[in-house]
């Protein structure tokens, strides 16, 4: 459709131009051809703009030969040059085909068409929520069960707040935002992500957790300009991602999952090319390549200026790091950015990135439970396209944690005793996991008390072998583990 709907229309415009240049002349100059039907042809864009260049051109040449000036606005009163009912054609069709080109612009732009009335209703809402785009629901066809979190709800409050502000203040705006891919060769369709609602400041790093295929990537893809929200919208800097992606490029900076770098480009070349597409030129332009490498560790031993191609994995990674954040972007997406890195070169990143977030905000998607501690003000964790909970990593952890994790490694022979002891200390304690000898327990922190535990341990240890033993606070890892399971198999049973 992207080649087909241009080629037509230029073929239309370049015939009806060449037909229209051959008939209006012949029928002018032949004067047996009537004046009405004329008229009539000149509805035809091509042929109203035709004749109207026809008769200027008329006049010229008189004007010229004569000495006399040419058209006058006086000469619309004459019949016999057609002129006025070029300007009404011309004037009319103006005004009746820019709302529909406007129209065809929009639904195209949403990729969905919404139909005129919803157009409509929008643009004449008496009190409208300015920014919301009424697009089609995504037919949702699933049967889940929206049992929504109170975060969640609060979340999509503070969206509905801000959407009715227009200098919202926020950096990110995203409101229901749906991404479906439609099923090929007689697969069903792919509800990628099932309408996101988050609002993020600016200064804060909002990190988006979840298992493989949670639509973390659809998602930064979607804010990228990557690809198309099926409905919904999302604001970057009050702006729209459905129609305003050149601002949002102008203080946008990417990380994506893949680097894309070119082979032959020093690491260094990239900056610079990076920084000049951000208005950087001169000074500040070789200042700010020069944070940049030294930000991300690729000063040392030339690195900077070795070719793209002799860099190793983790080295590539962290040149993209550096290009998401040069500029001054102000919104900045990283997905999955420590990706393949050492535990030194993590830790690097880790501070160049939060010396980054100072004034800017920041989407990250990462698998690691401790990145995602240390870089981000908020998480959230999202499972099969949906949001399932939202907050500080401290709140989550005290919401969805509130137990101990006790775990215990003894030969396989003994693994009665160790069920025994955890039941003894907790009747409802729950077995998390069990595999050849060791066991996992959680203990709730308000029955159990950690000298009990100890002390039970202690006396274990004198009739049985333990091989290992450990009792640990609720981890973001565990969170987790709890959240995605627990809404994984929801979704099975709805
Ligand atoms: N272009 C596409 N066409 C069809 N389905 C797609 C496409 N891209 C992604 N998907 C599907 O959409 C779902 C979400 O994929 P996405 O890559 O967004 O997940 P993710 O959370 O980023 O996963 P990961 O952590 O593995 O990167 C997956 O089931 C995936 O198979």
């Amino acid at each position: 459709l992207i080649f087909v709907v241009p080629a037509i229309a230029y073929l239309y415009i370049f015939g009806s131009g060449l037909m229209a240049g051959s008939l209006i002349r012949n029928f002018l100059e032949g004067g047996k051809f009537p004046r009405h039907w004329i008229t009539v042809l000149e509805i035809i864009p091509a042929f109203s703009l035709y004749r109207g260049l026809y008769e200027l051109s008329q006049y010229a040449i008189r004007a010229s030969e004569t000495g006399n000036p040419g058209i006058q606005w006086s000469d619309l009163n004459d019949h016999t040059n057609g002129m006025r009912d070029v300007m009404i054609i011309i004037i009319v069709e103006w005004l009746v085909l820019l709302p529909v080109a406007y129209y065809f612009d929009y639904a195209a732009s949403v990729g969905n068409s919404s139909g005129l009335l919803s157009i409509i209703k929008r643009l004449l809402r008496k009190n409208p929520t300015w920014r919301r785009i009424a697009v089609n629901e995504v037919a949702d066809n699933d049967v889940h069960v929206e049992m929504e979190k109170l975060d969640i709800i609060k979340e999509r409050e503070t969206v509905d707040q801000v959407l009715q502000q227009r200098n919202s203040g926020y950096a990110v705006v995203c409101d229901d935002l749906k991404k479906v891919y439609h099923g090929k060769d007689g697969n069903p369709d792919k509800y990628a992500v099932r309408g996101l609602s988050l609002a993020l400041p600016y200064g804060e790093c909002l990190g988006i957790l979840g298992p493989n295929g949670a639509g973390k990537s659809s998602f930064i893809s979607m804010m990228i300009g990557f690809s198309k929200p099926t409905s919904g919208n999302a604001f970057v800097q009050d702006f729209s991602i459905h129609t305003d992606m050149e601002n949002i490029y102008n203080s946008m900076g990417v990380c994506p999952q893949n680097d894309m770098l070119w082979e032959m480009l020093t690491g260094r070349e990239h900056l610079q090319f990076y920084g000049r597409l951000k208005s950087l030129s001169g000074s500040a332009l070789d200042l700010a390549v020069e944070e940049s490498l030294r930000s991300v560790n690729l000063l040392l031993g030339g690195a900077a200026d070795k070719q793209v191609r002799k860099y190793s994995g983790g080295m590539k990674r962290r040149l993209s790091i550096a290009i998401s954040l040069i500029g001054d972007a102000k919104v900045v997406y990283m997905d999955e950015p420590s990706t393949g890195l050492d535990p030194a070169s993590r830790k690097s990143l880790w501070t160049a990135v939060k010396q980054a977030k100072q004034d800017r905000a920041i989407i990250l998607t990462t698998h690691s439970m401790e990145e995602a501690e240390v870089l981000c003000d908020r998480l959230c964790i999202m499972v099969d396209g949906r949001l399932q909970c939202i907050g500080r990593p401290k709140e989550l952890i005290a919401r969805y944690g509130g137990y101990y994790v006790l775990t215990m490694t003894t030969s396989s022979e003994f693994e009665r005793e160790v069920e025994d002891l955890a039941l003894k200390l907790l009747p409802n304690a729950r077995k998390v996991y069990h595999l050849s000898g060791t066991q996992k327990y959680e203990l709730s922190k308000q029955q159990v008390r950690i000298a009990d535990v100890f002390m039970a341990v202690e006396n274990l240890k004198r009739r049985v072998e333990v091989q290992a033993w450990g009792l640990a606070d609720t981890t973001m890892e565990d969170v987790f583990v709890k959240v995605a399971t627990g809404a994984q198999s929801s979704d099975e049973l709805s």
